[in-house]
């Protein structure tokens, strides 16, 4: 036991999240997850891959506070704090899949949310975004309104919400999944680049395995309900990456690995859906 202990206090002062022995069923419903642990380090950025409906929009749910454990601990940053906590203290920075902009908010003054829920005057936050909106291929959108933008747009002026939020931990639940194929592309490019200067730590949730390998340090796999463990693969490709990266040998290498940890490798049999 002393042993386990040390290792988990080693992995909170590391750890910018720390999840232990995590269980959670809705009422009636048969558990989502049960005893998982796992950790991110500062800075990592790391992809969750999982069929639809297994519980990843929950897991989400249960790091930033908006549902409660039935057993086991998550700790967030250095200082430990839990889901609830570290939420209100503005350390979690959630991304939706829906871009959730205020349709009666310019460009500038919904990216500048974040900034003024945190106790920025609204003319501090308007010059940090102005300063921002070039970095994010946004320049000259400040007074637009969020249906003058493309859907890629819209993204990034979410993203550019959430990052001015301050969070210490980014959780993105698939930014980009409704976005057509080549707007898509572009977005995992842009976020490349903005993760490569920002270097946030960032937990990403995709269905998707090239945009997993792309973005990542790390992709962790749910292949089964209830989650229990999480397989791990770490993606040793040289970064900055660009789309290009995705015809490489080692990707096509590692691509092949999670084909088969989630059932469609050459012997699997998987339809997609929950096993
Ligand atoms: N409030 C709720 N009450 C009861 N069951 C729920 C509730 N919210 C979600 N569920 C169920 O929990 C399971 C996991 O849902 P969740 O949205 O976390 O899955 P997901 O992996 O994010 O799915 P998708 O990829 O389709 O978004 C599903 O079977 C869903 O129907």
């Amino acid at each position: 036991m002393a042993g386990l202990s040390t290792t988990v206090e080693a992995g909170k002062q590391q750890a910018a999240l720390s999840v232990r022995g995590l269980s959670f069923s809705f009422p009636q419903e048969s558990p989502l997850f049960e005893a998982l642990s796992f950790d991110i380090k500062h800075g990592e950025f790391v992809s969750i891959l999982a069929a639809s409906g297994i519980g990843k929009t929950t897991l989400f749910r249960l790091l930033s506070g908006l549902l409660v454990p039935t057993a086991g601990t998550i700790a967030i940053g250095e200082a430990g704090n839990s889901a609830r906590d570290a939420t209100k203290l503005g350390k979690i920075g959630y991304m939706p899949q829906k871009d959730c902009l205020l349709s009666w908010r310019s460009v500038l003054d919904n990216a500048a949310i974040g900034l003024e829920l945190r106790g920025a005057s609204k003319r501090e936050a308007r010059r940090q975004v102005l300063e921002l909106l070039p970095g994010l291929g946004l320049e000259g959108t400040e007074s637009k309104y969020p249906h003058e933008l493309s859907g890629g747009m819209r993204q990034r002026v979410s993203f550019l919400r959430s990052l001015l939020g301050g969070g210490e931990l980014f959780l993105l639940d698939e930014p980009f999944s409704a976005l057509d194929a080549m707007t898509r592309i572009s977005m995992q490019e842009w976020l490349l680049q903005v993760w490569e200067q920002h270097r946030k730590t960032i937990l990403f949730i995709t269905h998707d395995v090239d945009e997993a390998l792309l973005l990542s340090d790390r992709v962790l796999v749910a292949a089964q309900s209830p989650i229990t463990t999480l397989r791990e693969l770490n993606v040793n490709l040289p970064r900055p990456r660009s789309y290009e990266a995705a015809l490489d040998e080692t990707f096509i290498g590692l691509k092949r690995q999670l084909l088969d940890w989630i059932g469609f490798g050459a012997g699997g049999s998987n339809g997609g859906g929950r096993s």
